[in-house]
């Protein structure tokens, strides 16, 4: 067995020789042997991976011209999905390391002020290696550069599998495609940590891209994938599933159509229970003892979105959304609970636009479900045209903390309120289930 540190060095060495993983596939985070010739990849070459993968400027003033090189790949683009190679889960497989146990100086960008790590950072992280996996799939030896713009559409879930992420000891990120649509791609990931001589997991994610062309305007097709062997075929059956599942939420969304008859029920006893036994009338409303209501669980924030967080594709990178999305959240939550909260699952983070550069992003988070020592945080994000005024959806977030001790009762006023309060009982109940 190699020492983390050896490993660490392996890496480097193997990066400069073969930038491309080409390993065994991993399956439910289950690693390959080194021994099995393994290209291993450093976390902080990723996104320098992907930079070179569509020609992304280094310096914001050549973006244009790196921008209008791109245009020029657009015929290179499959016109039908059957035009593309059929693709194997190993050919996306990509292990990457975080030597946070090795490199003090890293360490410093991922610690927090509790001596933890970043949650934010490794948000990030997740992301950028997201796009890395799904350019493996789509991989074509013989262009220098990829037609296609790969974007974030959506995290599924991320599930904790440790509350504790140690900032002294190494990571390591092993991820590969597990579904293909026509122009989308299902890629899961695994996180584990070395701590106590051995990697322990600690997250499973599951993330959805969309393949775009190269001006980002228009989907894409990607190369069809062929499960091997009857994991693979589970794990592909898993991301049929997962698509039905989404349109069946999205269809039944609060948005769209009234609650159910048992949700209604569980709104009426909340309005019932905020009533004054004193007055008969169904205007005043009295907050009920240990509880908060639910206007004054918020806190805003606001982002001017620099060229520094651009991504590739010279829009505001998805990882940094996810990560001041995190950070507002986990912040109610601290607030809110009046102790430091422990992410539990991240779960349905929708990209609906992308945010441009320049932009006024306007963050808005809302405590929307209590039980016990859970608290359900939504994040929404827009952008603000100042010129217009105008406002834009970007983002919606959705997070589950546990804290250590019982926490207050949320209670929802208005009908809206109503409406946030099912809909974070919706996703606490699917997080509780997964667990
Ligand atoms: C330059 C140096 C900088 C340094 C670099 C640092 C960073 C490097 C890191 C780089 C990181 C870069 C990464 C970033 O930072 S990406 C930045 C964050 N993400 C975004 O900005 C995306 C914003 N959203 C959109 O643009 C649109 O909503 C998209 C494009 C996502 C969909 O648009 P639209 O709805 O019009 O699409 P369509 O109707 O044509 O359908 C197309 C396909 O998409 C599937 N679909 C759609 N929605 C969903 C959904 N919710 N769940 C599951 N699937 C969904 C759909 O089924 C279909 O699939 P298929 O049936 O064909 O298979």
């Amino acid at each position: 067995m190699l020492s983390p540190r050896f490993r660490f060095i392996r890496s480097v060495a193997s990066l400069t020789t073969r930038p491309f993983s080409r390993g065994p596939v991993s399956l439910q985070g289950k690693a390959p042997d080194m021994s099995e010739g393994n290209a291993h990849l450093l976390m902080s070459n990723v996104r320098n991976r992907l930079r070179e993968i569509v020609g992304a400027s280094t310096n914001w003033r050549d973006h244009q011209q790196a921008l209008a090189d791109r245009l020029s790949l657009s015929n290179q683009l499959a016109g039908s999905q059957d035009e593309l190679p059929v693709r194997r889960m190993k050919d996306s497989y990509i292990e990457a390391h975080l030597p946070l146990g090795t490199d003090p100086t890293l360490r410093e960008k991922y610690l927090n002020y509790l001596k933890g790590v970043r949650f934010g950072r490794i948000l990030e992280d997740l992301d950028s290696l997201a796009v890395l996996i799904c350019y493996s799939h789509t991989h074509n030896k013989a262009l220098q550069r990829s037609p296609l713009s790969i974007v974030t559409a959506l995290v599924d879930k991320i599930d904790m599998r440790k509350q504790i992420i140690h900032p002294d000891c190494d990571i390591k990120f092993t991820g590969h495609v597990t579904w293909v649509g026509k122009t989308s791609i299902e890629a899961k990931m695994h996180m584990s940590q070395y701590h106590g001589g051995a990697y322990t997991p600690v997250l499973d994610a599951t993330f959805v891209m969309v393949a775009r062309d190269p001006e980002n305007k228009r989907a894409a097709f990607v190369n069809p994938l062929k499960p091997e062997g009857i994991e693979e075929e589970k794990l592909f059956q898993q991301g049929e599933i997962n698509k039905t599942r989404r349109i069946e939420l999205s269809t039944a969304s609060l948005l769209k159509v009234a609650p159910t008859a048992e949700e209604r029920k569980i709104v009426h006893s909340l309005f019932l229970n905020t009533l004054d036994s004193k007055t008969v009338s169904f205007r005043s409303r009295v907050l009920p003892p240990n509880s908060v209501w639910m206007e004054d669980a918020k806190v805003k924030g606001l982002e001017i979105c620099h060229p520094q967080e651009r991504n590739i594709f010279n829009r505001i990178f998805g990882g940094f959304l996810m990560r001041k999305a995190y950070e507002l959240g986990w912040a109610n939550a601290c607030v809110y609970g009046g102790c430091r909260p422990n992410l539990v699952a991240v779960d349905d983070i929708l990209f609906r636009k992308p945010v441009e550069i320049g932009s006024l992003l306007l963050l808005s988070s809302q405590v929307c479900y209590t039980e016990g020592k859970y608290i359900q945080v939504r994040v929404h994000t827009e952008v603000l045209d100042p010129l217009t005024r105008q406002h834009n959806t970007t983002n919606v977030f959705h997070f589950t903390f546990v804290t250590d001790k019982d926490v207050p009762n949320i209670v929802p006023q208005s009908y809206g309120e109503s409406m946030l309060y099912l809909d974070g009982k919706r996703h606490f109940n699917q997080t509780l289930e997964s667990q």
